[in-house]
């Protein structure tokens, strides 16, 4: 099955071609960072989290880019009132997104650069955009010429006649054109600035995004993403520099956008004041139940924050959840020696089966423009279909049956959690288990050779050859030094 993505360029679904396959290459536009993150927020992120996770499950090589805008005039306004540097807030921040992401399970980035360390790359791509006759100076302020980029408004749909006549009072009398925007700012007092070719300064918003995803992904990349007030101006704005700098054409293939959180219908935003921040909701409800709700819709659509939305999740995890609790039960136990009944046995069979449906159907849900929702459905029908297995007046635990739950978990747990990322406890558990398995495996080669060294003192040689051997053939090689043996993988040398 090829994967289905809504592509906002071309406003209709697609069949997923990336340019190297397997690799692709994938960036999305991380937060300005002069406030904690609201759940609104946190969308994208767990959205994008979600469909790296899946194009991971498929096989695909990511490479995955999420910028922090670490300069802006919001995070310059909050320092000033704060009387602190605008950058140490920021970096403060940037603190705060981690532990609000990480509670999440959002999976870190590849790359997550920083606007002021990419100082360098912004100024020399601008440099480039004047020499090609893109942009222009005025009073060490350096803008964009919309009109001279004849593809301007093709990802928003927009014309340049339609936007002209949304234009109001021209405030920044320096632009030539009302619709031009700024790729660099001259210094005002206070604030941070960079040197630059044109006197002290700092870039504007949207050239940040282009030089750091041109200069991780090259020239035109698979991906792009971030939340729908994006797509106009920042997204536009994007390609057109990117392309009027590289000449490439697509500077991205795939440009996916995500629908509002939304409180009685209206976006949820900090300028609006009707935004919960993660943390709040965090005090309330679990992260995984958190996750699950904004994975609960499908991505594009909006979603309304409410508590009974989340309070269903809750239930809907729960659902998952206990489910996998009964199969664990069932695993602890001892399997006991009768055979499994017939019935039983027809009920392993359709269980066994039901598995294969359920990550088709898991699967062509997330093919077609990655439907968490129906997805998550999938997994609600299987843990149906389990609970009638293990209810079954016939019911009992044989090494057959635990077999076939134990394959029903694997199941669960790789949809669940490696792609969905709504299970983490589970995922630490199997970590916890390899763990503990790992130091078991050591402490019995320990004893091993400790038996060795006691057959070895008395002379029993034949004894610590056959140890030495047969550990030699379960891939433990045995070396006998002056301070005693010691053991190490055969793959490892
Ligand atoms: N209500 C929302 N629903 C979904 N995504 C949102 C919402 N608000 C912001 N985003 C997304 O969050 C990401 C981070 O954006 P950014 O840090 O610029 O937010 P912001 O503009 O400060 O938020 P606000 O809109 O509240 O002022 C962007 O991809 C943006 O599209
Ligand atoms: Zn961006």
């Amino acid at each position: 099955m090829t994967i289905k993505v809504y592509n906002t360029l071309t406003k209709r679904k697609e069949e997923f071609i990336p340019r190297r396959p397997p690799e692709v290459t994938m960036y999305v536009c991380g937060p300005t960072t002069y406030n904690f993150i609201h759940l609104g927020n946190a969308r994208p992120l767990v959205v994008f989290d979600t469909i790296r996770r899946y194009l991971q499950y498929k096989g695909f090589k990511l490479t995955y880019v999420q910028n922090f805008t670490d300069i802006d005039d919001k995070i310059i306004n909050r320092a000033r009132e704060e009387n602190i540097d605008a950058l140490e807030l920021a970096s403060r921040f940037i603190q705060e997104y981690y532990r609000d992401a990480d509670a999440l399970n959002v999976r870190r980035a590849d790359i997550h650069p920083k606007v002021s360390e990419h100082i360098p790359e912004i100024i020399a791509m601008i440099e480039r955009l004047i020499e090609k006759g893109y942009a222009y100076v005025v009073e060490g302020n350096v803008y964009f010429s919309v009109r001279k980029f004849p593809d301007y408004g093709k990802l928003s749909g927009r014309s340049v006649e339609e936007l002209m006549s949304g234009v109001r009072i021209e405030v920044d009398a320096r632009k030539k054109d009302p619709l031009d925007f700024a790729l660099w700012k001259a210094a005002r007092p206070g604030e941070p600035a960079w040197d630059s070719p044109w006197g002290k300064g700092r870039p504007g918003w949207h050239i940040e995004c282009s030089a750091m995803s041109l200069k991780y992904l090259g020239n035109g990349f698979d991906i792009h993403g971030g939340g729908n007030d994006l797509i106009f101006p920042h997204h536009e704005n994007e390609i057109a520099q990117s392309e009027a700098y590289t000449g490439e054409v697509p500077f991205v293939r795939y440009w996916l956008h995500n629908g509002f959180i939304t409180v009685n219908q209206e976006k949820m935003s900090k300028s609006s004041g009707n935004f919960f921040l993660v943390r709040e909701v965090l005090e309330k409800y679990n992260p995984d139940v958190v996750r699950f709700y904004l994975l609960s819709t499908h991505y594009r659509s909006p979603l309304d924050f409410d508590e009974e939305k989340l309070n269903a999740s809750k239930k809907g995890l729960e659902r998952i959840k206990s489910c996998l609790s009964h199969i664990d039960e069932i695993l602890g136990k001892q399997p006991g020696t009768s055979s499994t009944a017939p019935e039983v046995e027809q009920g392993s069979r359709k269980l066994l089966e039901f598995l294969s449906t359920t990550r088709t159907k898991f699967e062509q849900a997330m093919d077609d423009d990655f439907n968490t929702a129906l997805a998550i459905a999938a997994l609600f029908e299987l843990c149906r279909e389990v609970n009638s297995y293990i209810n079954h007046p016939e019911f009992e635990i044989t090494s057959q049956t635990q077999e076939v739950l134990r394959q029903t978990k694997e199941i669960i747990i790789t949809l669940g959690e490696e792609v969905l990322g709504i299970l983490p406890d589970l995922a630490k558990q199997k970590e916890k288990d390899t763990q503990q398995e790992e130091n078991i495996t050591k402490d019995l080669l320990e004893l091993i050779l400790e038996i060795r060294q006691d057959a070895r003192r008395k002379k029993d040689w034949a004894t610590a050859d056959h140890i030495r051997d047969r550990l030699k053939e379960l891939g433990v090689l045995v070396e006998d030094t002056p301070h005693g043996p010691r053991w190490k993988w055969a793959k490892q040398t």
